[in-house]
């Protein structure tokens, strides 16, 4: 449904994004992953025409953007929740989007409703708004048009753990029902449990593609590691090692070089009673992200390059 091919961007002799290319699905929410100054921001300004491709291009739908009639009816974009007008109230926001767009009054009020912002809230001035009033007012304002794509930048920036839920829960639902969503982030505990896939994006380069599965499996070498807890750990390590599977203890727990799936299957084979069974090592994924993008980390990043990646990884 977006098609980012080939896209380059340059300021003067520094490039901003360089040759990227990757395409979200109907139906699922896309998480663009990457530190600041990555060119997450750059690539959603160039797929909603306000910055020119130096090369390549974005289309949504198999059109340019630029090219949609009545765009708002069919893309909802959010890329900076403090840029709205400071002076106007909430609902005012909303009514001017919602008459240029040549839709009912009413849909302002559903909007707000479906953003949660109370009516008292609404007629305050956004001058006098929290930043996470500023996202849910910037995702009514993109869900207006009820639009079949949503590109959403840092939309969770400012909103609290119930915010950052409720707008989770919102974008599932979206895509469950067909929608397209984009969702940067910076952040990457704030993308994963949305995000069917994910792109992760340094220095302007694509550094990681793939579902979450892929990319956890990366983290292990290419190696599929499940952590499992037994009633009886000592028992489960036997069946494990007469299936010439390999197992080490990790706290309470075996780190076992194998599927969830095959581990599961063992210990049903034997009767044993797991209390915890999952895939791969959970942590792995921040290390990965922080390793892939260490270049472009201001701070805190490990020093050593990038691995290559095996599976579901664009070098
Ligand atoms: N108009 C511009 N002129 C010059 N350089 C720019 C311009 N816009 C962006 N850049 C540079 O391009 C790079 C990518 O910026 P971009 O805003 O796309 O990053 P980002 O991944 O969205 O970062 P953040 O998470 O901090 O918002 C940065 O080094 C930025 O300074």
């Amino acid at each position: 449904m977006i098609h980012v091919e080939g896209l380059t961007r340059k300021y003067g002799s520094f490039t901003a994004v360089d040759d990227i290319s990757f395409e979200c699905r109907q139906g699922t929410v896309t998480g663009f992953l990457g530190p600041n100054g990555a060119g997450k921001t750059t690539t959603m300004r160039v797929m909603v025409g306000l910055t020119p491709a130096t090369h390549g291009q974005v289309t949504i739908g198999g059109h340019h953007y630029r090219e949609i009639p009545n765009p708002g009816r069919h893309v909802g974009v959010l890329l900076d929740a403090s840029a709205q007008h400071a002076g106007r109230t909430g609902r005012e926001v909303l009514l001017l989007s919602s008459r240029t767009m040549g839709l009912p009054d009413s849909r302002v009020e559903e909007m707000l409703e479906r953003v949660s912002l109370e009516p008292a809230e609404a007629k305050r001035t956004v001058r006098n708004y929290s930043l996470g009033m500023r996202q849910r007012l910037g995702i009514a304002n993109a869900l207006l048009g009820d639009p079949q794509v949503l590109i959403l930048d840092e939309p969770a920036n400012g909103l609290d753990p119930a915010g950052i839920r409720w707008m989770r829960d919102l974008l599932k639902g979206y895509a469950a029902q067909g929608g397209t969503v984009l969702l940067s982030s910076h952040l990457l505990h704030e993308v994963e449990q949305v995000a069917d896939e994910m792109v992760v994006i340094g220095r302007g380069r694509i550094v990681a593609r793939g579902t979450r599965a892929q990319l956890l499996r990366s983290a292990s070498g290419g190696l599929a590691t499940t952590l499992v807890t037994a009633v009886d750990n000592e028992q489960l390590h036997r069946a494990l090692t007469v299936k010439g599977i390999e197992a080490t203890a990790a706290g309470a727990s075996l780190r076992v070089s194998a599927e969830p799936i095959d581990v599961g299957r063992v210990a049903a084979e034997g009767s044993i009673v797991l209390t915890d069974l999952r895939a791969g090592n959970e942590d792995g994924l921040e290390e990965l992200f922080l390793q892939l993008t260490a270049d472009s980390q201001r701070e805190g990043a490990p020093q050593q390059p990038a691995q290559p990646m095996p599976e579901g990884v664009n070098p």
